[in-house]
């Protein structure tokens, strides 16, 4: 059955040549609105795939309005505008469109627009509606378990984070009697890491007397309203209260959504969503909970506590002495080796849990070494496929002439030197993950045959007679910034649709700067296992220096940077950085440009590299035996003979001495 597309356009003549367009290439047109209050009862009487939108209609409202509507309802939409201001453009993208063509487009393109936007919504809302369900079913078997108050909001935090990010979350019930603060939440400490925040902790965070929390609590009894709230404003200008100002000002919150739950005694149970990022949550977001609602009732009836006092308010237990951590770090165990708390890492985290179980293709971006392959492999380990292969390609690292053959494999004798059949990554990964790193680089005759094999699921080796078909989930990854590429022709729009159904982005070291002592003390241990050592901590003045520095080459950069300063402890002191990372001691020039990563590791290799030749100095060139450079150094001989090679000491390095 063909799509059935509504176009919403103020332009008569433009819309008319659209809808005869859109027949002839076999879509049935649902009609034609010229304004956003006309698609809207058109949507409601009939229902639509995908609508076709103008940003520029008639009416109050503008096409980016209709949008946010379109998107909370989960309908799939195109832009085709005559705008393209940059203004305009990043209000559009806000409601993630699942297209967008810059008027005058060609046919060709509308009609790729459309066929990318038809199979990204199908993928999406197949995923959606089966996390839902799940969902569903979470909230149904918690409302069934017996379990403590406390523990029973704890679980429902977790079932839900993964769908509306929080790094606080609290619940309670109104009307509320100042006499008694029954809400109660957690914050997110970790992936799976809980701190619970009562009363007592409210006091002892905030610094409030229980006095000024009551008279807080008083003036704080909010009506039973939905509402987002971005930075201080409201979605619907209510005002916030001061208990949430409170919440907000104790835990750096930069928005929240709070949801209301009726009860059957009549009165109100709420959940608040707080988030330290900004705009965080959308209409989508109240759109899920809204579709929860009866299952959310049910869990939230057996959450609060029937002790109807005297004031008919309802009791939510979070009384008593708490333990101040639920849960552990590293639960889902994929993720064990992925060091990290901040909140741009733990949603991240959060997609990936989300997505894993799924076929649909995943792109992470990220910059050089913030840890896009390690996501790569978590998605391969959660996902049913684990006990397959998950094969790696690195796009810009296999040379243009050899790509085809390193991708779909050769038969015997299908050119010069092909001595023998030989299968490629997308059979090597029959049933399971194939990773293409660096995606951005591959060559654009590649992106064709690539976008083919993603839609067809059969690959033509070179030389073979017929096409194979194959299983093979796709997660690519790159650093470059794609839409760039589209923009400039290097990189396929058609590709890029293809492979950005669900995208992750990976922060950079430098937006999680929290992260970095944790990070180093992982590396530090890993490191001093690895060469024998004792580990002895990091010095005060070396982690100044880690968390001041940007750290261009992330992840991997500190990585080298603690390997180093490990390999050159005495095992028997603290970690120091031998030489600064900003360069400024006097053995690198202080002009020093560092503009790549290239730089930074050139850097790293000439610090290593003069102080593995001083040691040498001082033991006359002796490495092994008492005295020697790999006792000096604490290890082993031939992991020092191993570092010599590498960095290309010889002897006429050391000089004479
Ligand atoms: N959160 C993390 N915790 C601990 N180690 C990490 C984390 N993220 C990345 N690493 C480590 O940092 C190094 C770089 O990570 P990875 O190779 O996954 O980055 P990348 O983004 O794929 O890099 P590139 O773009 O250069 O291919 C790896 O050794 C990886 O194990």
């Amino acid at each position: 059955m063909s799509a059935k597309i509504l176009i919403v356009e103020d332009e008569f003549v433009v819309a008319n040549s659209l809808r005869i367009l859109l027949r002839q290439a076999g879509y049935s047109v649902g009609g034609i609105a010229t304004s956003a209050e006309e698609a809207y009862q058109n949507l409601q009487q009939d229902k639509h795939d995908l609508v076709l939108l103008d940003i520029r209609l008639n009416g109050s409202e503008s096409g980016i309005d209709l949008a946010r509507k379109l998107k909370a309802e989960h309908i799939a939409f195109v832009y085709l505008s005559a705008n393209s201001s940059q203004k305009v453009l990043e209000e559009a993208k806000k409601t993630e469109p699942y297209g967008f063509l810059v008027k005058p487009f060609r046919e060709k393109d509308l009609l790729v627009a459309l066929d990318i936007a038809l199979y990204i919504h199908k993928n999406r809302l197949e995923s959606k509606l089966r996390q839902e369900a799940l969902l569903e079913r979470q909230l149904v078997e918690i409302s069934l378990e017996d379990s403590e108050d406390k523990q029973t909001f704890l679980t429902i935090a977790r079932a839900i984070r993964t769908f509306i990010p929080f790094d606080l979350i609290v619940c309670g019930t109104r009307p509320l009697p100042a006499s008694r603060f029954d809400d109660y939440g957690y914050l997110r400490a970790g992936f799976d890491e809980y701190q619970f925040i009562g009363k007592d902790e409210l006091l002892t965070i905030s610094g409030l007397k229980s006095d000024a929390l009551s008279t807080i609590i008083e003036n704080s009894n909010t009506d039973t309203h939905v509402a987002t709230y971005y930075n201080g404003g409201t979605t619907d200008a209510t005002p916030i209260t001061p208990l949430q100002s409170v919440w907000s000002t104790c835990f750096n919150i930069e928005s929240f959504l709070v949801f209301p739950v009726a009860l059957s005694n009549g009165s109100w149970a709420y959940y608040s969503f707080y988030s330290r990022r900004r705009d965080v949550y959308t209409q989508s977001h109240m759109a899920l909970l809204k579709h929860l609602v009866s299952s959310l009732t049910r869990v939230t009836e057996k959450l609060v506590r029937s002790e109807v006092s005297s004031t008919s308010a309802i009791r939510l237990s979070a009384s008593g002495k708490h333990d101040h951590t639920e849960g552990q770090q590293g639960s889902v165990s994929e993720f064990k080796s992925i060091i990290g708390k901040h909140p741009l890492l733990l949603a991240a985290l959060d997609l990936v849990t989300q997505v894993a179980p799924y076929k649909t293709s995943v792109l992470i971006l990220g910059e050089s070494g913030t840890g896009k392959e390690s996501i790569a492999q978590a998605i391969h380990s959660l996902s049913a496929r684990k006990t397959g292969p998950f094969i790696k390609v690195n796009c810009a690292s296999i040379p243009a002439s050899l790509i085809e053959s390193e991708l779909f494999g050769h038969e015997k004798g299908a050119f010069t030197g092909a001595i023998e059949k030989r299968k490629g990554k997308f059979e090597q990964a029959h049933e399971g993950t194939l990773f293409l790193d660096e995606v951005g680089e591959m060559p654009l005759d590649m992106q064709v045959r690539l976008l083919r094999v993603l839609q067809e699921k059969e690959i033509d080796p070179i030389g073979g007679k017929s096409p194979r078909k194959v299983d093979v989930r796709i997660v690519a990854a790159t650093n470059r910034n794609l839409e760039r590429e589209v923009a400039e022709g290097r990189f396929r729009l058609d590709l890029y649709y293809r492979l950005n159904v669900f995208p992750i982005t990976l922060p950079p070291l430098r937006e999680r700067k929290s992260d970095i002592q944790a990070l180093a003390f992982y590396f530090a241990n890993r490191f001093c296992k690895e060469f024998n050592k004792d580990f002895n901590g990091i010095s005060a003045a070396m982690m100044d220096e880690l968390e001041g520095y940007t750290w261009p080459g992330n992840i991997r950069e500190l990585e080298n940077v603690l390997e180093r300063s490990v390999i050159l402890n005495d095992g028997k002191s603290e970690l120091e950085l031998k030489q600064s990372l900003l360069g400024t001691t006097d053995k690198v020039p202080s002009k020093i440009e560092i503009e790549t990563l290239g730089d930074v590791r050139r850097i790293q290799r000439e610090t290593e590299r003069e102080y593995l030749i001083s040691v040498l100095k001082k033991t006359k060139g002796h490495i092994r035996g008492a005295n020697g450079a790999a006792e000096l150094l604490n290890i082993k001989p031939t992991t020092l003979e191993a570092r010599l090679a590498k960095l290309g000491i010889q002897r006429e390095d050391l000089g004479t001495w």
